[in-house]
């Protein structure tokens, strides 16, 4: 870096997440009485706010602060001790820049010296670099005001304290007040960054130069190397289907710009919004088509917050180098749990029994009506949700068969048949959990219903396009299946807004729901935490264990190395090619993971920091590359 470069650092709501003299206050009122300590505290916070968006005079703010605050020297170290651990996400992650420059970092704040020193200390900028008031104690270690002379206890104390620094060369500020911004205004900064990253008052970002929600969106704007190569404040998540608020938090934390949407969008409005946007997030309802992922000039990782990503165009993400996330398990046994309870009602004639007590008519009748205790279960998909409902089928005494395309380890004592036909010519209940493959359209249809024994219940918590709906409601209709339980839908409405239509509508002892199988808070906030860490792995470090169409690659971290993600058609010779420009530019690789399959190759090579801007461009530039990015 230049030597010229001198930033003006803000503490409160910009170095630390939170205002520090509040913070003590909190703590002080907590100590005098607890009961009263949420009032005082709003109303302390409302002085802080007003100074900090110029309703009031920044002096008239402090002392009505510090005539409210009832401290002392201990209260002061406790303070410290815990806004050490409040130190923003950005500033704590790029400790080094702040380190190897901390002779041109000033932090300038109306807040106080004895607050600030420890902690931003443990960043190597020293005292003598820090601007702000100091408390003054009296008898028994008592805050009892405030040096007044400072100019930092007044209003234009930092326009005071700038000028008298005489600094040479570019000089930045940033911060979240309007006090920061008065610097600017008073033509002593070159720039002025508004740090949103904890606060974002509007006032401020008016008038700002630059709008920084963390400390890698000014070092990248300024082109200094930070600790990340790329701000993920530019990385736009749009998040759709009301995926659970747990995930927005969780990617917001992680400083991603985050825009969420609640229901599913159609393919020409998903074209239009997926402009610009790095990662989309999605349920059942999204078509992520190729016409979507083609209109996509950003998009490098798709989080389904589901099982299925049969609504994914798949091949078309893997040609576009786009890696796709889901959460296989997350919701497996809030599925299996309704399919069971389905299974009893279903047999038990409960739902037709309802509808008649809510129209007034009391029957009571054994007719129809059957325990599940001793009935053939035959379970048609032993994945992950068939083999689980399986195990909890056993255990209320069903006896339970399944079919499966693939070698399925039986658990506990259920029985393989060989055929679906063997399947279903012995099973009282049939329960449908296949995947959602193109092949699997309508697997279930007339053919499969006629053999099915007379008096059978039948459940669909897989797919819709996997049954033929008018089959099912013909052998409904003409008595051969006792009930059926259905949750997904040929076509299903895009939010709960949109009407439900479906030939099913009306269909005796038929439980119809509306695709909830995985609908229970608690697989909700599974898999909200499950898939964002997948894509932060992502983005953080090119890790893509447990990706749908990735091929799985996890290389260690290694400290000093960049590392260089290359994704490309699978041809051969294109590992030689790559070498050969590592090899070209003498770089000293540290770690390299090569994974195939069968479409692409994705390489991770972590080299030595220093190296030749080349050989990114060179790299590019290999034929049959797909996408690149470099990671710090
Ligand atoms: N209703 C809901 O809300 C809900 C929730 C979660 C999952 N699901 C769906 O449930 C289904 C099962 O999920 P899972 O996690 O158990 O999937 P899985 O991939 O673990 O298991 C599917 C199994 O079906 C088998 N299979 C595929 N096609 C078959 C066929 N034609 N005949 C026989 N076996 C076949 C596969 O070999 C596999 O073992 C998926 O379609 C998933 O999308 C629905
Ligand atoms: O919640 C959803 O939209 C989908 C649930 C389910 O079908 C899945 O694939 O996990």
């Amino acid at each position: 870096m230049e030597t010229e470069h001198n930033f003006i650092i803000d503490f409160d709501s910009t170095f630390i997440k939170v205002e520090s003299l509040d913070y003590m206050a909190e703590k002080a009122f907590a100590r005098e009485d607890e009961s009263e300590a949420a009032h005082l505290s709003q109303q302390f916070r409302a002085i802080t706010d007003q100074g900090m968006s110029a309703e009031i005079t920044f002096e008239e703010s402090i002392n009505k602060r510090l005539n409210f605050l009832k401290g002392d020297r201990k209260l002061v170290a406790e303070t410290v001790e815990e806004l050490k651990g409040l130190v923003t996400e950005s500033f704590r992650a790029n400790r080094k820049f702040l380190e190897d420059h901390a002779d041109k970092i000033f932090i300038v704040s109306n807040g106080f010296i004895d607050l600030i020193a420890p902690v931003v200390a443990e960043y190597g900028i020293p005292e003598s670099n820090i601007y702000a008031n100091r408390f003054i104690y009296g008898p028994e270690d008592r805050i009892i005001g405030m040096n007044k002379e400072n100019p930092l206890s007044k209003n234009q104390g930092k326009v005071k304290v700038t000028k008298a620094l005489s600094l040479e060369g570019f000089v930045y500020v940033i911060g979240d007040g309007y006090t920061d911004y008065e610097i600017k205004e008073a033509g002593l900064a070159t720039k002025f960054y508004a740090f949103t990253g904890n606060v974002s008052r509007e006032k401020v970002t008016a008038v700002a130069d630059h709008i920084a929600p963390s400390l890698d969106e000014v070092l990248f704007d300024l082109g200094i190397e930070g600790a990340v190569s790329y701000p993920k404040s530019r990385i736009k998540i749009l998040l759709l289907e009301n995926v659970h608020k747990s995930a927005e938090e969780r990617l917001r934390d992680e400083g991603f710009d985050v825009e969420t949407y609640a229901a599913a969008m159609d393919e020409d409005m998903l074209i239009e919004r997926i402009k610009g946007v790095s990662i989309v997030g999605l349920r059942s309802k999204t078509q992520l088509t190729r016409r979507v992922i083609e209109a996509a000039d950003r998009l490098v990782a798709v989080g389904a917050f589901c099982i299925g990503t049969n609504q994914i165009d798949l091949p078309a993400c893997t040609e576009k180098g786009i890696a796709v996330f889901n959460a296989p398990y997350s919701n497996t046994r809030s599925v299996v749990e309704l399919a069971l309870g389905q299974i009893i009602m279903l047999m038990r004639n409960v739902f037709d029994a309802s509808m008649s007590m809510h129209s007034g008519k009391w029957s009571k009748t054994a007719e129809g009506c059957f325990e599940i205790r001793g009935k053939k279960l035959g379970i048609i998909g032993y994945g992950n949700i068939g083999a689980q409902l399986s195990i909890l089928a056993e255990a209320a005494g069903m006896d339970v068969y399944y079919y499966d395309l693939e070698e399925k380890l039986p658990l506990g004592n259920v029985t393989k048949c060989e055929t679906l036909e063997e399947l279903l010519r012995l099973s009282d209940v049939v329960s449908l959990h296949v995947d959602g493959r193109p092949d699997n359209k309508n697997v279930f249809g007339e053919k499969q219903f006629s053999i099915m024994k007379d008096g059978v219940v039948f459940l669909n918590l897989s797919r819709g396009h996997v049954v033929d709906v008018n089959a099912l409601k013909k052998y409904i209709d003409n008595g051969k299946i006792l009930g059926a339980a259905v949750d997904v839908f040929p076509t299903e409405p895009r939010s709960n807004k949109d009407p439900f239509e479906s030939i099913l509508i009306g269909c005796r002892n038929t439980i119809l729901t509306s695709h909830i199988g995985g609908s229970t808070l608690e697989a909700q906030q599974n898999i909200a935490a499950f898939v964002p860490s997948k894509l932060i792995n992502y983005i953080n470090a090119g890790e893509t264990l447990n990706s749908v169409n990735f091929p799985e690659i996890k290389l260690s971290k290694i400290d000093g190395a960049h590392r260089l993600m290359h994704i490309h058609r699978n041809v051969p010779g294109i590992l030689a090619n790559i070498n050969q420009v590592f090899a070209k530019h003498k770089c000293n690789i540290l770690g390299q993971s090569l994974k195939t399959n069968e479409s692409i190759g994705y390489l991770i090579t972590a080299i030595d920091k220093q190296y030749d801007a080349e050989v990114v461009e060179d790299l590019k530039n290999i034929p049959d590359t797909i996408s690149f990015r470099v990671l710090y």
